[in-house]
């Protein structure tokens, strides 16, 4: 046969295919009514399962991909029915209702002490709100819990070091919502007390993610360190013991703020070193222009479950710009997955989209709807 053969054989085989999967959608609007009447839910996983089994036994060689063809028309015969009857009713309510400001946002926790790169961050994103400062990521959260600061702000990735885990960690935990997020560049400078060569430093502080992002100048000078709480923390610490042969890794502020000398500037690994930060809060609301919404589920133990779901932001036009997954505290080998992705949870699509997803997955929470400059 020559490729216009096929391709016309091709051609009269979507034809035929066609009308069927659109029968096939027409059955599961009918499923939807039934389930309605009899207030079953949507997602029948054993059925589905039984349907993938029988469909990879006929398939022969392409057992696989029979299975990837039928679990995705599922997905879009599940994503009709949700829509048909309204799943997620709760999150619907509560997407579709929000406020588009915080009652209030005056104190912000951040992570060190005046001079550290959050509190750069709590400058960027609340200006002229108070800093309350804070030497751990758990008590940044704790207070948020407990009314005494009205929104928190923490750093979630770094261009080189990558994720801070501990956070991601504690947004799982907590399940507050993320109302704003933005990315700074951070340029880390080696600070000491007193002007000297950098050879004769041999002991650097700082928090581990900037020792991280500036590894390969460790190296280079053989420092030996030592993890602080914050940057600022470290140009504090070094300021106060005034020991020769000592220095912080931080801000050129923090450096400032306490009076050290700076004997290298930008000693980052990567010129472009840029550390995201997110706001959390405890009450939900959607700025105006929001872009950017983030969630969190965990998944069953079986092939293509991830896959499948990823396929769904897919279908409906959806750009993931992270997903990062988690142990679940308790468990082995379980984890929950913390996806962002692009979009406005007030546009019909994605409402139908996340709202489905709030009926079908295992410990699923809407994390917020924020906005973010690219
Ligand atoms: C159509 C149904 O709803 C869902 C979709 C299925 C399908 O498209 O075949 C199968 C099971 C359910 O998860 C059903 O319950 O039969």
């Amino acid at each position: 046969m020559t490729l216009e053969e096929v391709r016309k054989e091709i051609d009269a085989i979507d034809q035929q295919l066609l009308p069927l999967f659109l029968k096939r959608m027409d059955c599961a609007k009918q499923v939807a009514e039934i389930k309605r009447e009899q207030h079953l839910p949507v997602l029948n996983s054993n059925r589905e399962q039984e349907i993938l089994d029988n469909m990879a036994q006929h398939a022969g060689e392409y057992a696989g991909e029979a299975r990837i063809l039928y679990s995705n028309l599922m997905d879009m015969s599940r994503a009709l029915q949700h829509n048909l009857l309204g799943s997620g009713a709760e999150l619907r309510e509560l997407v579709q209702n929000a406020e588009h400001a915080p009652a209030r946002a005056e104190r912000i926790a951040c992570l060190g002490v005046s001079g550290s790169f959050s509190h750069e961050a709590v400058k960027h994103l609340y200006p002229g709100a108070e800093p309350l400062f804070f030497d751990n990521f758990a008590a940044i959260f704790a207070a948020v819990a407990d009314g005494r600061a009205d929104l928190g702000v923490l750093p979630v990735e770094n261009s080189s070091a990558g994720s801070v885990s501990e956070v991601y960690d504690l947004i799982l935990r907590y399940r507050f919502y993320i109302v704003a997020a933005e990315t700074l560049h951070i340029h880390n400078c080696l600070a000491a007390a007193q002007e000297c060569p950098i050879s004769e430093i041999h002991l650097a502080y700082s928090h581990p993610q900037p020792l991280a992002q500036c590894s390969n100048f460790i190296a280079q000078y053989r420092f030996q360190t030592v993890p602080c709480s914050a940057t600022a923390a470290a140009a504090q610490k070094v300021a106060k013991e005034r020991t020769p042969g000592t220095a912080a890794i931080c801000s050129e502020s923090a450096a400032q703020e306490y009076g050290l000398h700076i004997l290298a500037k930008d000693i980052q690994n990567s010129a472009n070193n840029c550390t995201r930060f997110i706001a959390i809060n405890r009450h939900m609301f959607i700025p105006e222009g929001a872009n950017k919404i983030s969630l969190c589920f965990s998944l069953p133990h079986r092939t293509g479950t991830l896959h499948s779901v990823l396929a769904r932001f897919a279908t409906a036009g959806l750009n993931l710009t992270k997903i990062e997954s988690r142990p679940i505290p308790g468990k082995t080998f379980e984890y929950d997955f913390y996806l962002d992705f692009t979009g406005n949870a007030q546009e019909p699509h994605t409402l139908n989209l996340i709202a489905a997803l709030s009926d079908e997955l295992p410990r699923f929470s809407f994390l917020g709807n924020y906005r973010e400059q690219e």
